[in-house]
């Protein structure tokens, strides 16, 4: 069966596990010969695999697919800085090589089949929809629990499976901590039209650079900030400009009206000190129909009481046994690698990007002020000399935006070109603007006073407003 959700496969009792080739048990960093795993029926093969590594795994037969979304046969699919598990439903036999920090065969996948009967939940509000002219439109789901316990892999499977059954689902990441076609820092929402990647889950963004593949155009806000409650009131404004935007543009879509939107939140928004007020903010700003819990009953049962007598179901999902926590260097590094897709694309799609150097005197650039980038500014002017004391900026005022010219604390960092003019001053109106792109720092130079940045496009984005923050940190070798 290549589609999942088009019927449930039957209750398969745990195989016998089969393991040929050498160096079968995981040694850590350990190169591996190539080897192959017989995966029973409704099991996954898990694995890590850190930054260094590269993994290979190819399906050579059966079928198996990595968060919804199949892994064609017989050819080789690469990761590095994955945690993941391919899971099967009828059985398989996989072609495995290279290094992983770990792997081994899960039987442990009741979840699986939670997540699939979710996405026939799905597809039957989608169909209902769709043969109700009246109809408000299709589920609008918002996943909700702590962190790591694998919301984003839920989304992905259901995005996957959505699409496969012909769907359009619109899938908007509110946690500015990681990407989704749009570097970190970033609230963006994409309506996922064509098949999705086994490598690159979503694919690669058009606002990255012109792209190989087919490509889904995102919706982006920017969120400069390290976790959604740094700026809480700032993160609700820019949720509701998102709902807005979305709901626009899904009433220009049938097909993606019918096909409804998912929300991915941050583990930051499950807070019973603050009653819940930002996952209570994103219900009535995108009208949620469904909210599905993973990993906390008691965030379920606070949500269920909360939300029973508005008739939003709360249903409390399976969180996968292999969901993985991913610490602060994985997470570091995980965001370095999505700046750098987004200037340099992948090894199957490479993008070429551009430096631009630009005077002083023509750059609009404001400065997202929060606690985070106060203390990577202290930071960083401690380890100056006085000499270097008037290269440095202003310090954060106690305003959310500071208007302020180019300086040594933006090297190696992201500064969002904004789609409002370079002559606005509303701070407002700036914060509410969505993403043209972004562009990298890669150099400030005070004597000449210019700045270099490499973007993604050949062009100039004209006179736009510019805005930096304190997320994500400075990447300082992304250019050699
Ligand atoms: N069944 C599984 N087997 C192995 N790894 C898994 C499995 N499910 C999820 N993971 C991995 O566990 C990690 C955490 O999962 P995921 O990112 O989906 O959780 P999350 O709740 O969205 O986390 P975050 O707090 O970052 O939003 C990810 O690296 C994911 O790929």
């Amino acid at each position: 069966m290549a589609l999942p959700g088009l019927s449930l496969p039957g209750l398969g009792l745990a195989q016998s596990h089969v393991s040929t080739g050498s160096n079968i048990q995981s040694a850590s960093g350990v190169s591996q010969t190539a080897r192959q795993e017989d995966l029973p029926p409704r099991t996954e093969w898990r694995f890590e695999v850190n930054f260094q590594q590269q993994y290979t795994i190819k399906v050579l037969t059966g079928h198996a697919e990595l968060f919804g979304v199949e892994l064609a046969p017989n050819q080789v699919h690469n990761f590095s800085g994955v945690k993941g598990a391919v899971f099967t439903w009828q059985g398989c036999r996989l072609e495995l090589s290279g290094e992983a920090e770990s792997e081994y065969l899960g039987h442990e996948t009741d979840y699986a089949v939670e997540w699939l009967n979710v996405h026939g939940m799905l597809d039957t509000a989608r169909g209902d929809a769709q043969s109700t002219p009246s109809s408000e439109g299709g589920p609008r789901v918002l996943v909700v629990g702590p962190d790591f316990v694998g919301k984003s892999s839920l989304i992905r499977s259901l995005a996957a499976w959505g699409v496969q059954s012909g769907w359009t689902p619109t899938i908007i990441n509110a946690d500015p901590r990681e990407g989704l076609l749009a570097p970190p820092g970033s609230i963006s929402a994409v309506t996922v039209g064509s098949w999705m990647s086994v490598e690159d889950g979503y694919g690669i963004s058009p606002i990255s650079g012109p792209t190989v593949t087919p490509v889904k155009a995102p919706l982006i806000y920017h969120c400069p900030y390290a976790s959604a409650t740094e700026k809480p009131e700032i993160y609700k404004a820019l949720l509701t400009r998102t709902a807005l935007s979305v709901t626009n543009k899904l009433e220009e879509n049938l097909l993606a009206k019918q096909s409804g939107l998912i929300i991915d939140t941050p583990g930051a928004l499950n807070d019973p000190r603050s009653n819940y007020a930002t996952i209570a903010h994103i219900v009535s700003e995108f009208s949620i129909s469904l909210i599905l819990t993973l990993g906390s009953e008691r965030l379920s049962n606070d949500l269920s009481r909360r939300f029973t007598g508005d008739n939003i179901p709360v249903l409390r999902i399976a969180k996968p046994a292999g969901a993985a926590e991913k610490d602060a260097q994985f997470m570091k590094q995980l965001a370095n690698q999505q700046i750098r897709q987004y200037f340099f694309g992948t090894s199957k799609d490479p993008l070429n990007p551009h430096s631009h150097t630009i005077a002083f005197t023509d750059i609009n650039l404001w400065r997202a002020n929060s606690p985070s980038l106060t203390i990577a500014m202290n930071a960083t002017s401690s380890g100056m000399d006085d000499s270097d004391s008037d290269s440095y900026a202003s310090a954060p005022s106690t305003k959310d935006f500071d208007r302020v010219t180019p300086s040594q604390e933006m090297l190696g960092r992201l500064v969002a070109i904004k789609f409002c003019s370079g002559s606005e001053t509303d701070e407002v109106a700036i914060r509410d603007s969505a993403v043209m792109g972004y562009a990298y720092v890669s150099e400030v130079d005070e004597a000449k006073k210019r700045v270099r940045f490499l973007s993604p496009h050949p062009q100039r984005w004209g006179d736009r407003v510019m805005v930096w923050g304190g997320w994500p940190e400075a990447v300082v070798d992304l250019v050699g």
